[in-house]
């Protein structure tokens, strides 16, 4: 027999309105969501998913509960991961949202699973530490010997900054310059602290008259050389290694990119000044970097992402003082475009020039 749906009630009163606790509640459950998406992607589910399937074709092919299987499915598609259709059996079947499928399939060139999967066990190790970072600061044990720590960011250029470099930064550097005129005249670039390299890579692969250099430590530089190499363009692009705060990484540029570096200048001052002196009079520094927003909304997920580094003595300026740095190093035209996307937090993007007729 057909039932008449349930008649919507609207209480007078605001029973309805979210409890005041449900802010808390929200964060606990979020971190439920992060682990559903790591077990998916440590499962290598959506390379199943490009198209539609049920829960049991699913578990069948990955040895699992289908019972369970059509629960956690059902909780992907809630976060907005997957897609689903009612089938006229009844059953649900899901599919991997479209946008999301190159970066979540493990055989897709575009694959960004090893990139979450870091920076989920780098977030679930912090909320570990956060009680002895707060009563000791830095972790037992201490953090790594400077060789270490270099060997630690060639690994990280290999595999989870590449990815979020294919991912998302190369689409923005290559848009972003795109529209400055500046980059149609540019013949030599730096790509300062650049990893892998793919930003550089990317640049070049669209200004035909663009060289440069990508300067990073000398074992993430060997990363960036072997894509260079790869992408055929050993004949434009170099890599130099050292460290930028002791070592100088040339001059005469037209065009700097520097992202997600400062972070760990301490002195950003003096770094500025060795950037404008490493650039040609007229040319351009695109400088990316993460800042604290005024707005709690705004500023949350770089608070997020960047605690562990701020408590390790790292930088994250608060909003608009690297544009006052910029200045106060000398240079001009200093524009702000804020909320860019950018691998994990949105960033703020500065565009500075050294004036024409400076030397
Ligand atoms: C967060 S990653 C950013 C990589 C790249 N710019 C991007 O946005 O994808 C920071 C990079 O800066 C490099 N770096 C940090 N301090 C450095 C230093 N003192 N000298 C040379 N490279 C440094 C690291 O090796 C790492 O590759």
């Amino acid at each position: 027999m057909a039932h008449e749906p349930a008649e919507n009630l609207t209480f007078p009163f605001p029973l309805a309105r979210p409890h005041a606790l449900q802010a808390c509640w929200d964060v606990q459950l979020a971190g439920l969501d992060a682990d559903a998406l790591r077990v998916a992607l440590e499962a290598r589910m959506f390379v199943q998913l490009d198209d539609f399937v049920s829960a049991q074709q699913l578990a069948d092919h990955l040895s699992l509960l289908p019972t369970n299987t059509g629960y956690f499915l059902e909780l992907l598609w809630s976060m907005d991961v997957l897609e689903r259709e009612h089938t006229a059996s009844g059953e649900f079947h899901y599919r991997t949202r479209t946008e999301l499928r190159p970066y979540l399939n493990a055989d897709s060139p575009h694959y960004c699973g090893d990139a979450l999967l870091y920076r989920h066990r780098v977030l679930r190790q912090v909320g570990v530490q956060l009680s002895d970072l707060l009563r000791e600061g830095m972790p037992r044990p201490p953090l790594p010997a400077p060789a270490a720590q270099q060997q630690g960011w060639a690994e990280a250029a290999r595999v989870q900054i590449a990815q979020e470099q294919q991912a998302v930064t190369v689409e923005v550097a290559c848009d972003l310059l795109n529209r400055q005129p500046e980059f149609a005249q540019a013949r030599r670039m730096l790509d300062l602290g650049g990893g892998p390299g793919l930003v550089a890579i990317a640049l070049a692969e669209r200004q035909p008259e663009l060289s440069g250099v990508v300067f990073e430590y000398p074992a993430v530089a060997e990363v960036a050389q072997e894509n260079i190499r790869r992408a055929g363009l050993s004949g434009r692009l170099s890599t130099r290694g050292g460290d930028l705060i002791l070592d100088d990484f040339g001059s005469g540029y037209d065009l700097i990119w520097c992202s997600s570096v400062l972070h760990f200048v301490q002195d950003i001052p003096a770094a500025l000044d060795r950037l404008y002196a490493a650039l040609r009079p007229g040319g351009l520094l695109v400088c990316c970097h993460a800042e604290i927003a005024y707005d709690a909304r705004q500023a949350r997920p770089v608070l997020q992402y960047y605690l562990h580094m701020r408590m390790q003595g790292r930088h994250v300026l608060p909003a608009g003082q690297l544009a006052t740095q910029l200045q106060q190093a000398g240079f001009v035209r200093v524009e702000q475009l804020d909320d860019v996307r950018f691998p994990v937090a949105p960033v703020a993007v500065l565009l500075a020039r050294k004036g024409k007729n400076l030397s």
